[in-house]
This record gives structure tokens, C-alpha cells and sequence, in this order.
């Protein structure tokens, strides 16, 4: 076990309470999510691992050791991308990427070919001289993960690595992202990216309101989360929701003209047919079926949590 949190809370000054007895473990060789609505207490939860700030109560364990007792041994083992776009000044990706090698302990050579490699690897190679200034926000952000990745602790904090990149990179940084839990680390990866991460979680927290809401592993989150398939429908412009089908297994859930139904997979077919029909008749314009994602798992626990930090303390409150 790499990295335990044990019952921590962190209530800032001013009486929020970010962080509200969580416990989570992480194994080297994972990478676990932590997903959540804006606010719920990612990233005081991470910056905590990072010996960044201070619980107010709880622990904290990197292997044996504090990382609140001791921040400087937290910054040692542990290699942070932080959410906020890193302040390059001055320096090219390459000068910046290679330096941090080289003072993570990489020998000359090797700082150079880890640079190289991982620019590669995310195709940012093309800017790899250009001063930092004159970058843009998608390729700073992945120099910033460079940053973290090039010669990484034990465990690798990456606090929404995938801001502002494009598809095509967001694929190659998730590839790398994998590759360094292969390689042995922990990673603890806060995304909002739910869908292009769900394939590289070993594990993943939903915290709400400070809160762990769900734990699992991908299948066992899904495992208790109702019926296995999901057929979302989009509504032709003027058309009335249609009456709940006799092959959903709830109302559906609603986003303007887009309807989206769970189901059993032994009604997979009848519900194709169904949706063929109207769009035959005009009523559907598109519609695909595809297995329950990480996404509608997390949508279905967010419409059950209370709506405001204000509402949590009326439902905590004795
Ligand atoms: N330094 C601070 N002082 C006071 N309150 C803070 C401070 N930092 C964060 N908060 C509050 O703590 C709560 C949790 O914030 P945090 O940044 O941890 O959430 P998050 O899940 O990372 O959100 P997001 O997805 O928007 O980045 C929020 O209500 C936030 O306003």
C-alpha cells in the first residue's frame, strides 16, 4: 500500500469544511480518479497528500511515512501537476522539462532522452524550443504533466491534466498516464474527463461536498448502479418527451432534447426497435445504445446529493 488517507477533514478558515472524513487507499501500480462536482474537495484532498496544506484532522501515509508530520519528505516522493497552469518563465518545455530531471537525480544524458521521449510521446515536440511565453494553454498544460512525469516520486498527484488539450493529445496523455501506474507509481488523477478516463481507472472515489459518496473499482461502481445499458435518444425540435417505454427500467433522465434511458440488456432489442420506430416517424432525430459509462453513474449520484454545501449541513445538522 503506497498511500493511505485515514479520516481526514480540512475545514478552512472561514468554516468550509472541504474535506469531510475521507479514507482512501492507493496501491503502487493504480491509478485511482477522484471525480466530483466543482467544490466538492478534490483538490484540498490532493495538495494534503502533496504536504501542500495541512488537515485538521486525520492522517495521512506515503509508504511509512508523514507527509503532514513531514511536507519536505511529501515533496520528495511525491510529483504534483497542479490544477493552475504552471508559471513558465523564460525557459523553453525542453530546458524546463530536462532541469527538473536533473534535479530529480537523472544524469545528464538520461534527463535529455526522458525529455525527448515524453514530448514525443505526447506530441508536442514541435514547440519543445519555443519559449514558454509564446505557448499555448493546451501545450503549457502538458508541459506541466512533463514536469510531473519526467522522473516521478511514488506517487504522481495530476490535478486535471487534460485542460484545455485537444482530443487527439488528451488520447496520448491518458495512454501516458496508464503507463506510468504500469511502470509503478501511484497515481491519483483528478479529471472531470469521466468518459476518456473510465478505460485507464484501477479505482475511483465520487466525492460530494467533502464526501466520498461511491468507492470502487469501474465494475463496482457499475455493479451498483441498476440496469447495465443506457439508450440515449435525441428529440426532434418540437417534439414531446414521449411516454416512459415499457423497456426502461426508470424515467429517463433529461438534458433539454436529449433523453437518456437505462435498461436491462435483455431489452436491448426492443428498445433499438423502439427507437428506430420514431425516428422513422420523425420524433427521434438520432439515437445510440451503449453499456452504462462511468459518466451516467456519476450523473445518477449527483441528482441524489443535496445541491449546496448549505443543504449538506441541514442534512447533517442533529
Ligand atoms: N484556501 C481556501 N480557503 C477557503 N476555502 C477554500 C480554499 N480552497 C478551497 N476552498 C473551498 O473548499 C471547497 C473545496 O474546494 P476544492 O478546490 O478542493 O474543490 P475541487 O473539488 O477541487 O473543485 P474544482 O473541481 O472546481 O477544482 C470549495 O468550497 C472551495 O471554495
Amino acid at each position: 500500500m503506497v498511500l493511505r488517507v485515514d479520516h481526514v477533514c480540512k475545514e478552512y478558515r472561514g468554516g468550509v469544511r472541504a474535506n469531510d472524513d475521507i479514507s482512501i487507499r492507493v496501491n503502487a501500480g493504480q491509478v485511482y480518479g477522484l471525480l466530483g462536482h466543482n467544490g466538492a474537495g478534490k483538490t484540498t484532498l490532493v495538495n494534503q497528500v502533496a504536504g501542500l496544506i495541512r488537515p485538521t484532522s486525520g492522517t495521512i501515509r506515503i509508504g511509512d511515512g508523514d507527509p503532514v508530520a513531514d511536507p519536505g519528505f511529501a515533496h520528495r516522493v511525491c510529483s504534483v501537476q497542479p490544477q493552475a497552469q504552471v508559471p513558465l518563465m523564460g525557459v523553453t518545455p525542453r530546458q524546463a522539462i530536462t532541469l527538473v530531471a536533473r534535479i530529480r537525480g537523472a544524469g545528464r544524458a538520461e534527463a535529455a532522452t526522458a525529455t525527448q521521449r515524453l514530448l514525443e510521446a505526447l506530441d508536442i515536440t514541435e514547440w519543445a524550443d519555443t519559449p514558454a511565453e509564446r505557448l499555448s494553454g493546451g501545450v503549457r498544460r502538458l508541459a506541466a504533466y512533463c514536469l510531473a512525469a519526467v522522473r516521478p516520486g511514488q506517487v504522481i498527484v495530476l490535478d486535471e491534466p487534460s485542460n484545455d488539450v485537444d482530443p487527439v493529445r488528451r488520447r496520448l496523455l491518458w495512454q501516458q498516464v496508464r503507463s506510468l501506474a504500469d511502470d509503478g507509481a501511484a497515481v491519483l488523477l483528478v479529471t472531470h474527463n469521466l468518459t476518456e478516463v473510465e478505460r485507464i481507472l484501477d479505482r475511483l472515489s465520487v466525492l460530494a461536498h467533502g464526501r466520498v459518496v461511491a468507492e470502487g473499482t469501474v465494475a463496482d461502481l457499475r455493479a451498483g448502479a441498476g440496469p447495465a445499458l443506457r439508450l440515449d435518444v435525441s428529440l426532434s425540435a418540437g417534439t414531446e418527451e414521449p411516454a416512459v417505454p415499457a423497456f426502461a427500467a426508470q424515467p429517463p433522465r433529461r438534458d433539454r432534447q436529449r433523453l437518456v434511458y437505462a435498461l436491462d440488456t435483455a431489452e436491448a432489442v426492443a428498445a433499438t426497435e423502439w427507437a428506430a420506430r420514431m425516428q422513422a416517424a420523425g420524433a427521434v432525430e438520432d439515437f445510440s445504445l451503449y453499456p452504462m459509462r462511468v459518466e451516467d453513474i456519476y450523473l445518477a449520484l449527483e441528482e441524489h446529493q443535496p445541491a449546496t454545501d448549505e443543504e449538506v449541513n441541514d442534512v447533517v445538522a442533529p
